[in-house]
């Protein structure tokens, strides 16, 4: 089965071509900032990145009309529980009208939906959007009844790299109990019951740990008083939260490597601080995720870019490795998880869901 897939990123597009399980090719299109500012929103990107992706298509000799189905990373919806959707017309409006909020994950399932329709094969799907959302009860209330938590994290690697460290447990799919920590510009930081996320922190609304992007949870006191101090507007102050805040904000960098840099090659103080405190935060939130399981955790999973530096790792275990063993996947296999939650359905493992 020939499988594109389609990852939407907020400067990139990554794209691959799969023959079931193998990666035939993969290709990142990385655009100007200059280029994506022409947009006045994210939905408005979308004839663009379909004329680059045939672009990467044709540079690699594949066409359109070869493919068996093609997949994209599914955005902000409504919340649904994990699995592989079909792209339908509902799923598409709520999308583009951005209905549940903008990120570029948005574009995933109207790319897809448009270059199945053109080569032919109708058959385009989405695998674990942003927004499942498996959360208990107890762990949707916030401290004032008006504001509801939700579920929005990178639900994607989360459930990927979940499958890999049960597989390398050596046990039955849906029996562990695992904390996954994805840190990447964002960290979203979940507790698995038995292939079930209960709780995760809102990677994109100020919970959790601080990222290399990201603010993460501030007190909320101090944010009223920001908010209304006339420095931000509205979306001055969502952005400066979700995209200038963390490394972003202390440092003016979103790059671990700069930071790193900096404190080994000029002895950056602030910056030893900031990475201190950025394992701390990670550790904390994993030690939270290991009471919501009770204590009866298999193994905690470290992963995204951030994993790749050692020493942060290295920090972060000092912390925690008391609560179980850790496993270490450094960066992410977004791409592979895509192809591979398609595959599940065209042959028949798992029946695509429909979103309604
Ligand atoms: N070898 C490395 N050592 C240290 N840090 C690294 C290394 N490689 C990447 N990083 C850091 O990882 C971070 C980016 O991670 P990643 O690529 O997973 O993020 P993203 O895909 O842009 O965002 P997200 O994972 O939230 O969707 C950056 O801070 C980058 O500096
Ligand atoms: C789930 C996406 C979160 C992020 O972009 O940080």
């Amino acid at each position: 089965m020939k499988i594109l897939a389609i990852n939407p990123g907020s400067t990139s597009t990554k794209v691959a071509l799969f023959e079931d399980e193998s990666q035939l090719w993969s290709d990142t299109q990385r655009y100007d900032v200059e280029v994506i500012k022409q947009f006045s929103s994210i939905p408005d990107q979308e004839e663009f990145r379909l004329v680059e992706i045939k672009k990467a298509l044709a540079a690699h000799h594949t066409d359109l009309t070869s493919l068996d189905a093609v997949v994209g990373r599914g955005g902000l919806l409504k919340p649904i529980p994990s699995g592989t959707y079909i792209v339908s017309e509902p799923m598409l409006e709520d999308l583009r009208s951005c209905r549940y909020g903008s990120h570029a994950s948005n574009l995933g399932a109207p790319l897809a939906f448009r270059l199945a329709q053109q080569g032919s094969c109708n058959r385009s799907y989405i695998v674990d959007p942003v927004i499942v959302d498996e959360m208990i009860p107890e762990a949707r209330l916030s401290g004032l009844p008006e504001i509801k938590r939700r579920s929005i994290f990178h639900a994607l690697n989360q459930k990927a790299v979940a499958r890999r460290a049960v597989a390398e447990l050596g046990k039955e799919p849906g029996s562990c109990n695992l904390v996954v920590a994805h840190m990447g510009g964002g960290i979203s930081v979940g507790a698995h019951d038995c292939g079930r996320v209960v709780d995760v922190n809102n990677a994109l609304d100020g919970e959790g740990p601080f990222s290399p992007e990201r603010a993460g949870s501030l007190p909320s006191g101090g944010l009223v008083h920001l908010a209304y101090s006339g420095e931000h507007d509205l979306n001055g102050l969502l952005k400066r939260i979700v995209g200038g805040g963390g490394l972003v904000a202390h440092l003016g960098t979103n790059d671990l490597r700069e930071v790193q840099r900096r404190i080994d090659e000029e002895g950056d103080e602030k910056a030893a601080l900031l990475f201190e405190a950025l394992a701390y935060q990670v550790a904390k939130e994993i030690g939270a995720c290991s009471a919501v399981l009770k204590g009866r955790v298999d193994a905690i999973v470290l992963t995204g870019g951030l994993a790749y530096s050692d020493r942060l790792v290295g920090k972060i275990r000092q912390r925690i490795s008391f609560i179980a063993p850790v496993l270490v996947y450094p960066g992410e296999d977004e791409m592979k998880a895509l192809a591979e939650g398609a595959l599940r359905v065209l042959q028949g493992e798992e029946k695509g869901r429909e979103y309604r």
